[in-house]
């Protein structure tokens, strides 16, 4: 069936978490300014492609807001709406969050970070209450005083568990736009991106397992009208850059 709408995906640009190779989640990392250098990149990508937007949707966290930003002045469109939702965070790290990954892997093998970071079902330690040093940054961040409820905050997420609060956002909220006509940007994170993309591609959980996206490179997803990819996962960047900055993320996970 031909492609009946188009929607841009990026991961935001390097963090400073990420430069620090340390567990991120909820923490509200800033990007690096590598990170910014990406996400004016991608805005360029984008430009010289012709895209625009009537819509964009990203998380609470500022290091994708910002690259949703810098993309969308050098798209010339900084007024766009903007849909901000903790449906779009990061997978919550738990326990994991603030720690090295690297230390991690020599501390628990490699194999176990692997799994905490790319199984579907399985999550990381939830963070405690009592001792986890970003617990009260993280729980009583004024952002979060409506939303999600305080039974629904999560200490913990594995992918599934990041899918199950992602997807009712997919379906009702950017699904309806879509089927509306608007252009779409959803400007994320590396793990609730990888569930959308669970999704839409039907992968399955071992599938899933291999995908890492890399930071601040735009990939396109054609659908049709029944919102069933025709292209999927399109990056706008050339091959090997693409495949490299994949294999920098996986290799995050390695013991140094
Ligand atoms: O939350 C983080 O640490 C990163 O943004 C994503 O981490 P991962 O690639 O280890 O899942």
């Amino acid at each position: 069936m031909a492609a009946k709408y188009k929607i841009v995906m990026v991961r935001h640009g390097e963090s400073e978490w990420n430069q620090k190779n340390l567990f991120c989640g909820w923490f509200d990392a800033d990007l690096s300014d590598k990170g910014r250098e990406e996400a004016l990149t991608a805005g360029k990508a984008l430009k010289a492609e012709g895209y625009e937007f009537d819509v964009a949707h990203t998380s609470v966290l500022k290091r994708a807001q910002i690259t949703l930003s810098i993309i969308m002045n050098e798209l010339g469109k900084p007024e766009i709406p903007v849909e901000k939702t903790w449906r779009l965070n990061e997978r919550h790290y738990g326990g994991l969050t603030g720690l090295n990954k690297a230390e991690t892997a020599a501390k628990y093998g490699e194999a176990q970070v692997q799994i905490w970071r790319r199984s579907f079902d399985i999550p990381p330690p939830p963070m405690e209450k009592d001792s986890h040093p970003y617990y009260d940054t993280i729980v009583k961040d004024a952002r979060y005083a409506n939303d999600p409820k305080p039974e629904e905050f999560p200490m913990f997420e594995s992918l599934k568990l990041t899918i199950e609060r992602t997807l009712p956002y997919w379906n009702n909220v950017i699904v309806p736009q879509i089927k509306e006509g608007k252009r779409i940007i959803i400007v994320a994170h590396g793990n609730s991106l990888r569930g959308i993309v669970k999704h839409l591609d039907e992968l399955s959980d071992d599938a899933i397992m291999s995908l890492n996206l890399p930071t601040g490179i735009p990939f396109v997803y054609e659908l049709d009208e029944n919102m069933k990819p025709v292209e999927s996962m399109t990056f706008l960047g050339d091959e090997e850059t693409v495949k490299n900055a994949m294999a920098a993320v996986a290799a995050q996970g390695k013991a140094k």
